[in-house]
């Protein structure tokens, strides 16, 4: 209690967190989410200061899991950058307590856990919804989740061509440049997705990027980026014809502009398919709305804690 917190810096994280490790909490902690028993997981929806003068947001996202004793929350800034800019789009900030004494116990970085913890969440997904032959993998995007959720897929899944697209060109081949394996780069969205099995979005539009006359029905979505009310990044011919999946129902319906303001329902949160409550409609077009939760962050920098602890 006494001792100063552990500050890990992001090249610690990166080496003590680990996707094979990450994947089975996450799969645990989302269908404990969902389960809605306040007594075992308290997450309240991301509260969010505007920065308007810069275009961004301060969002705060703690969370208690009771039975684990694991309490935590994120400080993360986000912001929309013009095209061009070399400023990152988020900063994180991860803050791991002693829940019987309130300290702190660790201080890390959140870049890498975000990157990760998202990205795995996706890849649960896919795991779940996608089609049972997926060959053709597209991403739409090309900055630091478009890799997290690179490595994730390639490690996770064997997809026989990996495509990506980007709104400047040059960003999409330098992405293709730093990937350990190959992938073709793409110059409009309608080519990139035509006959994709699995499309991951993850740019930093506000407007839709996708479109649902060019996805091939069947297909399974990862919508990652849009997380204002006001954003989108698929249109409403998608978000209306496809099973709209979610991490929390109560944070997509107070923060995903893809789902208020298309209409779209929600068929399940992805915790409730992997409790079993839910089905999983593989065969039919699948969005999972991404929106990230706190708990996601808890069981990530838990993880990222214990293996610090065993090596020190
Ligand atoms: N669901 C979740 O849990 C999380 C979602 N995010 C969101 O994921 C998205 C990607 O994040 P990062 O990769 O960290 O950002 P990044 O800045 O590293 O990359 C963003 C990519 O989107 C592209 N982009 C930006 N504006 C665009 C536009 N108007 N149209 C098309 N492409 C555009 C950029 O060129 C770049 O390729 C962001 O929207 C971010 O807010 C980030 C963290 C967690
Ligand atoms: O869950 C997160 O972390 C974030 N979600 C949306 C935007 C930036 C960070």
């Amino acid at each position: 209690m006494d001792e100063p917190p552990v500050l890990l810096r992001q090249d610690e994280v990166e080496g003590l967190l680990h996707y094979k490790d990450l994947i089975p909490r996450l799969e645990v902690a989302l269908g404990k989410f969902s389960k809605m028993d306040s007594a075992e997981v308290i997450q309240p929806v991301r509260t969010t200061v505007p920065l308007q003068k810069y275009n961004g947001f301060l969002g705060l996202m703690p969370a208690y899991l009771v039975h684990e004793d694991i309490l935590c929350t994120k400080l993360v800034c986000f912001y929309k950058r013009e095209s061009g800019s070399t400023l990152p789009s988020t900063q994180a900030t991860v803050l791991l307590f002693d829940p019987e004494y309130g300290n702190v116990k660790a201080v890390m970085d959140g870049e890498v856990i975000t990157a990760k913890r998202t990205a795995a969440v996706s890849a649960i997904s896919a795991k779940l919804l996608m089609p049972a032959k997926s060959e053709v993998l597209t991403i739409l995007g090309a900055g630091h989740q478009a890799l997290s959720h690179y490595n994730v897929f390639t490690e996770t899944f064997s997809f026989k061509e990996v495509r990506v697209w980007s709104r400047r060109k040059e960003m999409a081949e330098r992405f293709a440049q730093s990937t350990q394996g190959h992938v073709t780069v793409w110059e409009s969205v309608e080519e990139a997705v035509n006959g994709a099995d699995v499309i991951v979005t993850v740019t930093g539009a506000s407007e839709p990027v996708l479109f649902g006359q060019w996805v091939k029905p069947g297909a399974h979505v990862a919508a990652v980026g849009a997380c204002r009310p006001d954003w989108r990044e698929l249109d409403d011919v998608l978000m209306r014809q496809a099973e709209v999946y979610v991490d929390s129902r109560e944070g997509a319906i107070a923060e995903s502009g893809d789902i208020i303001l298309s209409g779209a329902k929600v068929f399940a949160e992805l915790g409730e398919v992997l409790n079993g409550t839910r089905p999983a409609l593989r065969e039919k077009t699948t969005v999972f709305k991404s929106l990230g939760m706190g708990i996601q962050d808890a069981v990530s920098a838990k993880l990222v804690f214990e293996q610090w602890k065993s090596k020190h």
